[in-house]
């Protein structure tokens, strides 16, 4: 079964010439959308995807530019189209999913006090592969990146490392690749300055070449153009071009 990956945005949380870091895969079965920002249903929206088309949407962690969309999604297919989304999530981020974030815009008296009103709310345990859309199966792995705010990274069909944001962890990826058969890499990345929330491109260039070669680089701010080179053999995933995993996979 083919698995193609079309990431809605590519840019850092600030950027304004990528959207928001979220990503689109697709088994031929069904869609799983990964993080929904603020600028999700647009990115979507030139996409041709409707929104009902997407079978579920997993959650890494609370900041805006992979939650910020969630009201107009879920707004969206409760008033439009009648139903609830499929939203995976790790426990500890339904409280504050909730109480920071969308309550504000989403509570309605007697209608609407709970993220269950609105969303079917599957809870996903972190270190337990679990199947979310026929063909994708997904396991979250911790990892840190905000002190005190749970944050999961992704490990896909047993092949394919997404990372959430991130501080550089060198050993995870040494230990995915070389005992886990993880294939490639899509990893955020800040390119310039220290990376106290994020991985710095100067990390991901400490690393060996066996994994620097897996790994394709997203969440960038928008002098992207200006790191190429400096980059080596570690690509930029392009925002919204289609990919299929096969293609993200260096050749054994
Ligand atoms: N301690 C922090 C907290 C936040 N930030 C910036 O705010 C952004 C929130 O979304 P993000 O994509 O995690 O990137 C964060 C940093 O740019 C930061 O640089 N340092
Ligand atoms: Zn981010
Ligand atoms: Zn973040």
């Amino acid at each position: 079964m083919s698995l193609t990956i079309q990431m809605l945005g590519t840019g850092s949380a600030f950027a304004k010439h990528y959207y928001n870091n979220n990503a689109l895969l697709d088994s031929g079965e069904g869609k799983l959308l990964i993080d929904c920002g603020t600028t999700a249903s647009l990115a979507l929206h030139q996409m041709g995807v409707p929104l009902p088309d997407i079978g579920a949407i997993l959650i890494t962690h609370i900041h805006a530019d992979h939650v910020g969309g969630l009201e107009e999604f879920g707004f969206q297919m409760n008033i439009l189209h009648r139903r609830k989304p499929l939203l995976y999530i790790a426990e500890p981020l339904i409280h504050p999913l909730w109480e920071h974030t969308l309550k504000g815009g989403m509570s309605q008296q007697g209608m609407i006090d709970k993220l269950e009103d609105v969303f079917e709310v599957n809870v996903i345990t972190p270190g337990v592969p679990t199947t979310l859309v026929s063909g994708i199966q997904v396991e979250l792995i911790p990892t840190r990146h905000i002190p005190g705010k749970n944050s999961y990274s992704i490990f896909i069909n047993d092949r394919l490392f997404y990372s959430a944001d991130m501080v550089f962890d060198p050993d995870l990826l040494h230990h995915l690749v070389h005992e886990r058969g993880c294939r490639s890499i899509l990893h955020e990345v800040q390119l310039q300055g220290a990376g106290e929330v994020h991985t710095t491109l100067d990390e991901l260039l400490s690393l060996a070449p066996s994994l620097q070669e897996r790994i394709h680089l997203m969440h960038y701010s928008d002098d992207m153009e200006q790191f190429r080179e400096k980059a080596g053999v570690m690509s930029f995933l392009e925002q919204q071009r289609v990919y299929q995993l096969t293609e993200l996979e260096r050749a054994e």
